[in-house]
């Protein structure tokens, strides 16, 4: 009895779930006993590589499998599954090959079977994508085979079929040329780097070359699964051979023979662990097997997502990059090498609301179930929990211990603050002091931001001190009498708030980070000894002060992602102002790896016309993002009225819902998503009345069950295979943007907020995007 390892090939590990148990019971065998009778694995005649091996996984399917023998133990590595006689020839024309420059492992195919591999020329297997509709079902499976094995050149990340969308209502009209599609590119390298300085081989450096457009170059890295699909993005994305080879961290190394041993050296590099994986045990196996494409993330990191978990910084790190580029994903990874780097270690996972808390808090347990988890802040372990609970925790292990950092930062002495803050109280404060504020200051929008950007940040606990504070950053100038009426209504907020016994979570954040910096002060240590934040962008000076109160300054003290795009709360802030020192440790991600070309280019069309900056004060660019999937143009539909854009939307949810079990989906990954929760519920009514159920959700994590109506804001964090962005007319933009109550800078930056919402809902559609409105369409939709 022999065990061997297991390689799993990344898009070819999705597997139809009709064959998920039978797969997964080949495979565990396999690697309890490769000789055990019922596998029959073994050799084919002529094939291009003597490693091939096929093995039965039933009467009808066979897997294509490599066997490779090591020092010490034989591995196997999983090439896919097919129909008996696919099997064989696919197993008769591919090998393994050890990339000459620098030493990776490549899957080749050849031409026919035991010509010497054909690496000049890309060979598509039968069915193999060749166009924006590649398929997870492209290849030669049958129609009753494995719908995601596919050949030797499989479709990387497709999770749902593209079909064109199912056609309007009635009285609506299709502006499909909104969004161009096709950009014409130019590869950034000499046909000489690509070959001796990458390592493409001379038929295919001479194919990139030829490429003209953008989706040339996309179709073209989608044919490969080992390290030169990720090349090939790099370089869709402008790339030069030295940034391609810098990201993806491939090294030189000539001289790499095709024995066994080379060829499992190469697989693992960085580069190749992309796209394969050495699985540990059989529940990894198991979840592999069953999460398919769903749980991708879970085991191939790109080398650069790698890099962000596994280094070491000196002080706090800024991971940028925009949506959908894997940036929550490299938390969780990292959340897990620290616990496991040290099992004492506090790690505080945390995030701007408790419904993203959750979403992580979900995805770290299936990123590891056996992870040590802290219940409370302090405890060894990884706890995850909004910003905000970590302010009331904080507060609420301080007992009356808080009542000396209530003193300090709202100028009174109390312990009565567990309640929170009426949502009204600015409006009542206002009503009651704010008779000298002048017309553009009389919101509470406008004292509560002030309150949270120059107030409480200072300590300001005294008329004085508000009056000659700098307010860097806050746009509107302020003269020493509008200040002292600013002021007045502050201090009739913080009276009623004091009688109350409550907080908002502005002052709780505030609050909770004087007393933990009073207690490192004193010697008693901080409560963390690494965060990782996610959607920094949207955190208040108030959250920045409690974080960094929270950990001491020191080795992975903070690593924050962001995405400045995506800013759809608050105010933009300079962390350098709050203790928090990046400098020279920032870095992007830039590979998009949720939604497909067509989607993300309109997202991004949203965001012209808006300047960003990050929280380095930096500019922000935008366009700098690529994705290696490839669907179908977003549908832009005008509608004629209300009921119009009803009859549309419920024609396209009434169409979707019946492809999902066609494509392997649930019907709850189809969303509509709506400016606010009025308009939600009228959708669902609309729809409810035209025969389509649509469940509204709000707070809940999204189920099983049928297609899902939230708010854009809710959208945050979420992924679906199918948007459709409902009522975005020139209306949906509030009366903030519109209002004539509102200063130039308020209304500028709420403009800005109102773009990256729609480019957060745009950039939450996977596979396929519709926008619909009636009435005149939002000023924020990009233009042809
Ligand atoms: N290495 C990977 N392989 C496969 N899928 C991945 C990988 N990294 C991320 N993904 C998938 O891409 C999608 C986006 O990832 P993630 O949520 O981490 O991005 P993000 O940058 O945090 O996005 P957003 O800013 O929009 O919240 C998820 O479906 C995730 O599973």
């Amino acid at each position: 009895m022999a065990e061997s390892n297991l390689i799993m090939i990344k898009p070819l590990s999705r597997i139809d779930p009709r064959l998920r148990s039978k797969a997964f019971a080949f495979l565990e065998k396999l690697t309890e006993d490769d000789s055990a009778p019922g596998l029959h694995i073994e050799p084919i005649k002529n094939s291009a590589d003597p490693r091939v091996r096929t093995g039965r996984v039933d009467l009808q399917f066979r897997a294509v499998l490599f066997r490779l023998t090591g020092a010490n133990d034989v591995s196997y590595v999983f090439h896919g599954i097919w129909n008996h006689d696919d099997a064989i020839r696919i197993a008769q024309r591919t090998k393994l090959k050890t990339n000459p420059v620098n030493g990776l492992m490549e899957v080749i195919e050849a031409t026919t079977p035991k010509e010497e591999p054909a690496t000049s020329t890309w060979v598509p297997s039968p069915g193999a994508p060749t166009a924006a509709t590649s398929t997870a079902d492209a290849g030669p499976s049958p129609a009753t085979g494995p719908a995601a094995v596919t050949g030797t050149a499989p479709v990387l990340g497709a999770t749902a079929g593209t079909a064109p969308a199912p056609a309007p209502g009635p009285a609506a009209s299709v502006e499909s040329a909104i969004v161009p599609t096709r950009r014409p590119w130019q590869v950034a390298a000499t046909r000489a780097e690509l070959v001796n300085g990458l390592g493409l081989d001379e038929a295919l450096a001479e194919r990139v070359l030829a490429c003209a457009d953008e989706d040339a170059i996309l179709d073209l890295a989608g044919a490969f699964v080992d390290w030169r699909s990720n090349a090939l993005l790099e370089l869709a994305a402008g790339a030069t051979v030295a940034e391609v080879k810098d990201r993806l961290e491939i090294t030189e190394a000539p001289g790499r023979d095709d024995s066994d041993q080379a060829i499992l050296d190469g697989l693992r590099q960085p580069a190749s662990q992309g796209a394969f994986t050495f699985v540990e045990n059989n529940d990894e196996l198991r979840r592999i097997i069953e999460e398919g494409d769903f749980g991708a993330w879970r085991v191939w990191l790109h080398p650069e997502q790698r890099k962000y978990v596994t280094r070491d910084y000196q002080g706090p790190f800024r991971l940028s990059g925009g949506a959908g580029t894997g940036k929550t994903v490299v938390l969780l990874h990292r959340a897990r090498r620290l616990a496991k780097a040290n099992p004492q270690a506090r790690i505080v996972l945390t995030t701007f609301t408790t419904n993203l808390a959750d979403a992580l808090a979900r995805d770290l347990s299936r990123l590891d179930p056996d992870l040590p988890r802290a219940q409370e802040l302090g405890d060894p372990g990884v706890l995850v929990r909004g910003v905000d609970a970590l302010a009331y925790a904080a507060i609420k292990s301080a007992g009356s211990e808080i009542s000396a950092a209530v003193d300090d930062v709202l100028g009174a002495p109390s312990s009565h603050v567990q309640q929170r803050t009426a949502g009204d109280a600015w409006k009542a404060a206002i009503a009651t002091a704010g008779s000298d504020l002048p017309a553009a200051l009389h919101t509470p929008h406008f004292l509560q931001a002030e309150y949270e950007a120059v107030v409480l940040p200072g300590h300001i606990t005294a008329q004085a001190d508000y009056l000659r504070v700098r307010r860097p950053g806050r746009g509107v100038r302020l003269n020493r009498k509008e200040r002292a009426a600013v002021w007045q209504v502050i201090e009739a907020y913080r009276a009623s708030s004091r009688v109350e016994g409550t907080l908002d979570f502005a002052e709780a954040a505030t609050v909770a980070a004087a007393h933990l910096t009073k207690q490192a002060a004193e010697g008693q240590g901080h409560r963390a000894d690494h965060l990782l934040v996610d959607e920094g962008q949207d955190l208040s000076p108030a959250h920045w002060q409690l974080l960094r109160a929270l950990v001491g300054e020191g080795p992975n003290d903070l690593f924050i992602a962001e995405d400045s795009h995506q800013r759809i709360y608050g105010h933009k802030l300079v962390l350098g102002q709050y203790g928090i020192r990046i400098v020279g440790r920032s870095q992007r991600l830039t590979l998009n790896y949720r939604t497909t070309a067509e989607n993300l280019h309109f997202a991004l069309g949203v965001l012209d016309g808006g300047t960003y900056a990050d929280l380095e004060d930096q500019p922000e660019e935008t366009g700098r993002y690529h994705s290696s999937r490839r669907g179908p143009v977003p549908q832009v539909i005008a509608c004629g009225s209300m009921n119009g854009e009803l009859d549309t939307a419920a024609n396209l949810i009434r169409g979707w819902a019946e492809q999902a079990p066609q494509e392997g989906r649930g019907t709850e990954t189809i969303a509509i998503l709506v400016r606010d929760q009025y308009q939600r519920d009228r959708v669902v009514s609309g729809l409810g009345e035209r025969g389509v159920n649509v469940r509204p959700v709000d707070r809940e994590a999204v189920k099983p069950g049928p297609p899902v109506a939230m708010t854009m804001h809710r959208a945050k964090g979420t992924e679906f295979s199918k948007v459709l962005l409902f009522g975005m007319s020139e209306k949906s933009i509030p009366k903030i943007v519109r209002g004539a109550d509102y200063s130039v800078d308020e209304k500028q930056d709420a403009l800005l907020r109102e773009r990256s919402l729609l480019y957060v809902a745009a950039s939450r559609a996977r596979d396929e995007l519709v926008v619909t409105w009636s009435g005149e369409a939002s000023e924020l939709l990009p233009r042809g």
